[in-house]
């Protein structure tokens, strides 16, 4: 056989850095819905939710937690809700999606976004994402129970609000959209609908099916999406205009009205009429209202068609509608039914008061911060900690690769790792080196963990990866690529040689017991000529990884003077994963699944390489108190985490 069909044939069954096409899953997400109108859709055979069998008597989660299932709470276009209750007595609502009705790949990111964007969100306005699990037929996402329904059911009770009521009511949603818009989401189905109540009035944002995170250098989305009544002119402007985050302020001003006048203000029976009106700008007060002038003027200003002329969310909130009038310190259940009575009696300093305590209560008076400050206070706060469930893995990496189950962790934990065990091999330099570097980093971890260091987050920087790899040690050894831009090959024979891509430079790394390792570097002039057969093979690999692997990510390090001559010092292969120990001191862990981690610097940060080659770089720390990654989080983090430090365990020879 020829050394290229070998190594053919080699790669289709060892290689485990050829990408998979990119998924798309957050970068490009696919919708294009426009959600159901706000009444009741006789259509029921159409809607996905109907799909959607009684869940069992108890459901049980993939770690072995049982729900038992309660009574239905409601049913959207893709979801039906029922109580759950824990084992402790404490009741959920659960959103629960039929798995028929998510067979398609769009159907399924729809999904996977709202639940990716919804349980990264902690707010007092917002619903509570409390887990996601599945069984056979239904995936599950448990929320913190609204017992009181939604402002839209209000509305049909009482047909119209009072203005005390709004003005609460108005206070917290804007608060709740503050804090999405500071973390860059647009929700983009902002609706009565979509607002729930908590057992003590307050209004929680919900259903997170349609928002997306808008990317700091394009600002916008293209996406035609939302509910009709509801809809931005500028979203049916389409692919031409763009949208942003004026949408949700446009749904504000919807909602006000909608309050205030008993219907949305653009409301027909016919769809294309209601976006004729929409473009048109064609609503009027009703005649017979007794709503104030100001309100009057604040819903048009907020419905105004050029999104740059509507107010900002801070804007808003210094409108004189906020004070021209009562502002209730609560709202009490007697709102389900009637105006509540307590409201004339408020006074305007009680009002003043109430104001500016709701506003400092749904966060609107926090001070600026920075997006890297957010990122910092999310990561430090409680945020649930979640699997993702198997169903919404993408199809293409499902198939051809087995996911790692959650096993338990072998109970190999050396309590201590002592100088001594690094000194193990004091005639060994190689070994003595390779120890050394294992237990000062399972020192840091271990103090990083325990809350004892703390990792410098501005001396971060990406690592430099292994960004492919042919293992072909049955004849010459093993050969890699560096994202530092070099291509070497580990000889069988202990040597390394490492050519640079990009420049003439030629390192040749021999390695001895006696010694450790040693570096010679040479330009391709000056390489001595006994070197020739090796730099021979160094070339055929390279020609052969130029032309059949892609590489692991475009985003990692690339080469800096002092980064050159860092090369393979040993590698691992394991039934889960392939471990790299390189000279600068990172381990990188590619698993079976096509997820890679990299543990860098001596164990102070980590980084997450998904099988889209999306790469999150971030403090140990941070990590481990967020108990994923923030923007690739991977589903089986945990896991991972605990093989790779019973990796590093496993490496140090005693
Ligand atoms: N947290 C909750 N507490 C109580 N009931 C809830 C909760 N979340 C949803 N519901 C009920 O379940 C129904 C369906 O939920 P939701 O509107 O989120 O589903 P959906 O199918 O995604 O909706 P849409 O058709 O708007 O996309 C709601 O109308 C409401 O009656």
């Amino acid at each position: 056989m020829s050394t290229g069909r070998a190594l053919q044939a080699l790669n289709n069954v060892q290689l485990n850095t050829k990408a998979t096409p990119s998924n798309g899953i957050i970068k490009t997400p696919v919708r294009s819905s426009i959600s159901k109108p706000e009444t009741k859709s006789k259509k029921k055979k159409e809607k996905l939710s109907s799909l959607c069998k009684t869940p069992p008597s108890v459901v049980r989660t993939r770690n072995g937690r049982g729900y038992h299932r309660g009574l239905f709470l409601g049913e959207g276009g893709f979801a039906r809700c029922f109580q759950m209750k824990d084992e402790s007595g404490r009741i959920f609502a659960a959103k629960t999606v039929a798995k028929a009705s998510i067979k398609n790949e769009k159907t399924k990111t729809k999904l996977l976004s709202e639940i990716k964007i919804h349980k990264s969100m902690s707010h007092p306005n917002i619903v509570q994402f409390v887990d996601c699990f599945e069984d056979d037929v239904n995936v599950y996402i448990l929320l913190e129970i609204c017992p009181n329904q939604s402002l839209m059911d209000l509305l049909k009770a009482r047909k119209v609000l009072s203005e005390p009521e709004v003005r609460l009511f108005m206070v917290q949603i804007i608060g709740a959209i503050k804090y999405l818009h500071r973390r860059r989401v647009v929700h983009r189905d902002l609706k009565l609908g979509n607002i729930f109540f908590d057992p003590d009035m307050n209004v929680k944002i919900g259903d997170f099916g349609l928002a997306t995170v808008v990317s700091p250098s394009t600002n916008k989305r293209y996406t035609i999406c939302g509910t009709p009544n509801y809809i931005a002119p500028e979203v049916l402007g389409g692919k031409a205009t763009g949208h942003s985050f004026e949408v949700d302020i446009w749904a504000i001003g919807i909602m006000m009205f909608a309050l205030l006048f008993g219907k949305p203000p653009f409301q027909a029976k016919d769809v294309q009429v209601i976006y004729e009106r929409i473009k048109n700008n064609e609503y009027k007060f009703p005649a017979d209202s007794s709503a104030s002038a100001e309100s009057k003027n604040l819903i048009t200003k907020l419905l105004s068609t050029d999104p740059t002329l509507r107010p900002s969310l801070d804007e808003i909130l210094e409108h004189e509608w906020f004070k021209c009038g009562p502002f209730p310190a609560k709202i009490s259940t007697e709102s389900l039914k009637q105006i509540p009575k307590n409201l004339a009696f408020i006074t305007k300093e009680e009002s003043l008061i109430n104001f500016a305590t709701c506003k400092q209560r749904v966060g609107i008076n926090d001070s600026y911060k920075s997006p890297v400050e957010i990122l910092k206070t999310d990561l430090e706060s409680e945020q649930p900690k979640t699997l993702l469930p198997h169903s919404l893995s993408p199809n293409n990496t499902k198939n051809k690769y087995k996911e790692i189950p959650p096993v338990a962790v072998r109970n190999t934990v050396r309590s201590r790792i002592t100088n001594e065990l690094a000194n193990a091999h004091p005639e060994n330099q190689m070994m003595r080196i390779l120890n050394d570097t294992l237990s000062a980093t399972l020192m840091n971890m271990k103090e990083i963990e325990e809350q004892k260091l703390r990792p410098d987050a501005r001396a971060m920087k990406k690592p430099i990866v292994v960004s492919k790899w042919v293992d072909y040690s049955n004849k010459h050894g093993f050969s890699y690529q560096l994202s530092s831009g070099a291509i070497g090959v580990l000889f069988n024979a202990g040597q390394t040689v490492l050519k640079m891509v990009d420049t003439t430079d030629v390192f040749y790394i021999s390695s001895s017991s006696e010694e450790g390792w040693q570096v010679a570097h040479y330009t391709e002039e000056t390489t001595p000529s006994l070197l020739s057969r090796e730099i021979e093979v160094v070339d055929f690999f390279r020609k052969y990884m130029t032309a059949h692997l892609s590489d692991v990510s475009s985003g990692a390090r690339k080469s800096s003077s002092r980064s050159k001559d860092v090369f393979l010092r040993r590698y691992t292969r394991d039934d889960n994963y392939i471990m790299f120990e390189l000279s600068n001191g990172s381990y990188q862990f590619n698993f079976k699944d096509h997820h890679k981690m990299v543990i860098s610097e001596l164990g102070q940060y980590l980084t997450h390489i998904t099988p889209s080659k999306e790469i999150e770089t971030l403090p140990l720390d941070y990590v481990l108190s967020h108990g994923n990654f923030y923007e690739s989080p991977d589903e089986y983090f945990s896991v991972k985490y605990d093989f790779m430090k019973h990796a590093l365990r496993d490496k140090i020879s005693i």
